[in-house]
């Protein structure tokens, strides 16, 4: 579905990816890791085409696609959904607005979907959060208020950096769990994370692979988790 193919990524000159090669199946679940700056987020944004690799290639359903085809660019984001280390929500904009945006940038009607959009909310236990604004929401709020801004499109593939960066144990745990829910209905999974004791509460509940980013490199990790 999404496959590396000797991919390499720099910054300017400063290389942070050098021949990655790996492949995103559908349905499968990964967990990433690697010590802060080793180039996760970097990895991450090449799987929805934010960055485009500076080496080799990345294709999404066995297709390299031009960053000049726009429509083919547009399909690609609607097909994967990201929650972003920093949820970047629009403040101003309530919860409900918020989970809406990505309906609005599609050319979708909010009113239309206006069922769907609290169906999410209610599956993230945010029922009784819709008109809030972000600020108003604490970090474990904001971060599954993130995710069903990722999931409104039905995506076929979630990018999920650090999603439990900023909750405790707990939230951590809700917030796993509705990840192995949307990878049991079939979407492909990509947590990046530095929270081994995460990956750890995920063995038995889902197949998942853990690769290791090191020296711009992605190695299978496991056996030492
Ligand atoms: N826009 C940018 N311009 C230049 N360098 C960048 C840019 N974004 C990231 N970098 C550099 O690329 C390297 C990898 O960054 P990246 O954010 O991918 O790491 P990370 O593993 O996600 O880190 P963290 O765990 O702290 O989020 C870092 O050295 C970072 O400083």
């Amino acid at each position: 579905m999404i496959e590396f193919d000797e991919a390499g990524f720099s910054y300017g000159g400063t290389s942070v990816l050098r021949n990655v090669s790996l492949t995103l199946a559908p349905g499968s679940f990964h967990f990433l890791i690697g010590p802060s700056g080793v180039g996760k987020t970097t990895l991450l944004r090449l799987c929805y085409m934010d960055l485009v690799p500076t080496e080799g290639a990345v294709r999404f359903f066995g297709t390299e696609i031009a960053p000049s085809d726009r429509n083919a660019v547009a399909a690609l984001r609607r097909a994967v959904g990201v929650v972003h280390q920093d949820c970047q929500f629009l403040d101003h904009m309530s919860v409900f607005e918020n989970i809406a945006l990505p309906l609005r940038v599609s050319g979708i009607p909010a009113a239309e979907r206006a069922g769907d959009i609290e169906a999410l909310l209610e599956w993230v236990d945010l029922g009784d959060r819709v008109d809030a604004l972000p600020p108003e929401l604490s970090g474990g709020e904001r971060q599954r208020a993130a995710l069903a801004r990722a999931v409104i499109l039905s995506p076929d593939v979630i990018v999920a950096d650090e999603p439990t960066g900023n909750v405790d144990w707990d939230m951590a745990q809700r917030l796993l769990a509705l990840l192995v829910e949307l990878n049991r209905m079939g979407k492909t999974v990509v947590i990046a994370t530095h929270d081994l004791n995460l990956i750890r509460a995920a063995k038995g509940r889902v197949a998942a692979r853990v690769l290791r980013l090191a020296n711009g490199q992605v190695q299978p990790a496991g056996a030492d988790l």
